[in-house]
């Protein structure tokens, strides 16, 4: 019994620093400078456009940012530009907190979801025709609150790309998955979790992260 309750006492004690750690990374975020998160996103688009999975993706998921996120939509030209089309998180109605992927263009209606982030509407998404299963994406940019440097991530808490993604573990084909964030939110070590899915790379405006496989 001592043993268990020590262990619940362990748990618990790292449930908080992930909350606190979330919570002082979102704080980082947030206090950029619009001049500061403007030129983040200029150079973080620039290192995106360098990659090849980037390069290659014709299908892609992207995000509108939402409480200080990096701004990914600085490579809209860019992709309209070269004909990939351009998909975004939906929360799937009937909440089992797994995201749907809209095709996203000018005349897309948008409503804001129940964490005030916009996003196509619930209804135009229903229709099969306007979005895709997540296996047939070519490559999905995630947002994220903390990284470190050997590609571990932390998201909003939600588990919603964890879950959406999680068979990109065992099953084919897969879309890559790239992290982006402010470089400010990196820190020394994130702790796995079992269920988080393994990236690709995480890519921030002052490097590029290629977590290694072999020694993880
Ligand atoms: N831009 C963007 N879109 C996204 C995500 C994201 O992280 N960024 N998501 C990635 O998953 C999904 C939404 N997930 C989210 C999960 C938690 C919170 C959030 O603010 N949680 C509050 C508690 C809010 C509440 O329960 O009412 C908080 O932690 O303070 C927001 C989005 C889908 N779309
Ligand atoms: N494949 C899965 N099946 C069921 N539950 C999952 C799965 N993946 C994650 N979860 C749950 O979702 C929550 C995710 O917490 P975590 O702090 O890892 O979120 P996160 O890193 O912010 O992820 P995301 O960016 O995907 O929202 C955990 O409570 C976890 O139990």
């Amino acid at each position: 019994m001592d043993f268990d309750t020590d262990s619940v006492t362990v748990s618990l004690s790292q449930h908080q620093r992930r909350r606190n750690l979330r919570r002082e990374l979102r704080q980082r975020r947030r206090a950029l400078s619009p001049m500061q998160r403007r030129r983040a996103a200029v150079s973080l688009g620039k290192r995106l456009r360098g990659l090849p999975e980037v390069q290659r993706a014709r299908r892609i998921a992207i995000y509108l940012p939402n409480d200080g996120e990096i701004d990914v939509t600085v490579l809209l030209p860019w992709l309209k530009h070269r004909g990939a089309k351009v998909y975004l998180p939906v929360l799937r109605p009937l909440s089992d907190n797994r995201l749907w992927f809209v095709h996203f263009h000018e005349a897309t209606p948008m409503v804001a979801n129940r964490f005030g982030i916009r996003e196509p509407h619930t209804r135009h998404g229903a229709h099969r025709a306007r979005r895709l299963p997540p296996w047939a994406l070519d490559l999905v940019l995630l947002p994220l609150v903390g990284f470190d440097d050997a590609g571990n991530r932390m998201g909003m808490g939600g588990g919603f790309y964890d879950r959406s993604f999680a068979f990109v573990r065992h099953r084919r084909p897969r879309p890559r998955l790239i992290g982006v964030a402010h470089d400010c939110q990196r820190v020394e070590h994130l702790p796995v979790a079992s269920w988080d899915v393994p990236l690709d790379a995480i890519v921030s405006d002052a490097r590029v992260v290629r977590p290694d496989r072999d020694s993880s």
